[in-house]
């Protein structure tokens, strides 16, 4: 495959560019990022008006776009990979919902994968949390998020916490309530709400806990990401499956088969 990468010289961009690297099939062609940086193998541009412009000149084969970078790009992502009608892998983290909508529309012309995590564990997690909520919600239990990651997250909380919550949702037939973190002084904990609470701490990869209690029991149910890998080779795999796919908005549970 040949790879347009967002956000290159980022952590997540490195781990991408080390697994590609390695690889006997995928490369990167083209790069994106804020700071500049000459590499005589590879194009790297620090905005989109200049990509655009080396691409509709030059013509590059370009298999797909895989993005880590900024909620601030997603945009200037989702329409540069209309334009030029590239699958595209949006793993970027804190859209609007405005953008959310765009990247909803532009599904009907290019296929893309919307995630907020690309590990596998997380998806699986996913699944687990269905069930535990299917039956555990019904019968008083509470539910907690917790989110941790490095100090450098930009955002909170965490997608991968907005899509765990979004899968307790679907089990719930009432609307739940994300009660971001606690301070204060107010009434008892209604049973609808969930709380959601970020810790950023040093270089925590990346750790997503949810509990179920009720006054006798509690079970936690923890992913943690030992390093950065794993979501590049979720992010690969993503963009291998979309290549092939047709236009529409797939997850990861389509690339693993969940
Ligand atoms: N879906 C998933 O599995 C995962 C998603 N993420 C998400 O990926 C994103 C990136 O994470 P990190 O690599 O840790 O961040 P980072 O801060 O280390 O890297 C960000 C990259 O984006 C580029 N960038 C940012 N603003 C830009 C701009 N205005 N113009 C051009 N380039 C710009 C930077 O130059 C850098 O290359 C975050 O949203 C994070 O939440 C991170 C890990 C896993
Ligand atoms: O910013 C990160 O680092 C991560 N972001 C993703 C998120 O917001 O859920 C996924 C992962 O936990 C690492």
């Amino acid at each position: 495959m040949n790879i347009l990468l967002i956000g290159s010289n980022g952590a997540m961009g490195q781990a991408v560019l080390q697994l590609v690297n390695r690889s006997k099939t995928d490369q990167v062609v083209l790069a994106l990022q804020s700071e500049e940086e000459t590499n005589p193998n590879l194009p790297i541009f620090n905005d989109f008006e200049a990509l655009d412009a080396y691409v509709s000149k030059e013509h590059p084969v370009i298999d797909v776009v895989i993005d880590f970078s900024s909620a601030t790009l997603s945009e200037s992502v989702v329409n540069f990979s209309n334009k030029y009608h590239l699958p595209l892998v949006l793993a970027t983290t804190g859209q609007s919902a405005d953008v959310e909508q765009l990247i909803f529309d532009t599904a009907k012309t290019i296929p893309i994968i919307n995630t907020h995590n690309t590990s596998i564990g997380v998806n699986v997690m996913q699944k687990a949390l269905q069930l535990l909520t299917e039956y555990l919600y019904p019968l008083d239990y509470d539910i907690e998020i917790i989110e941790k990651h490095h100090r450098f997250k930009k955002d909170a909380p965490s997608g991968t916490a907005k899509m765990l919550f979004d899968s307790i949702q679907s089990q719930v037939n009432e609307p739940l309530h994300i009660q971001a973190g606690r301070e204060g002084f107010y009434a008892a904990r209604p049973h609808n709400e969930v709380g959601m609470h970020a810790i950023r701490s040093g270089n925590i990869v990346g750790e997503h806990t949810v509990i179920f209690a009720n006054n006798n029991e509690e079970i936690e149910i923890t992913h943690r990401a030992n390093n950065r890998s794993l979501f590049a080779q979720g992010a690969l795999k993503a963009a291998a499956y979309l290549t092939q796919a047709e236009p529409g908005l797939y997850d990861m549970s389509d690339v693993l088969d969940l």
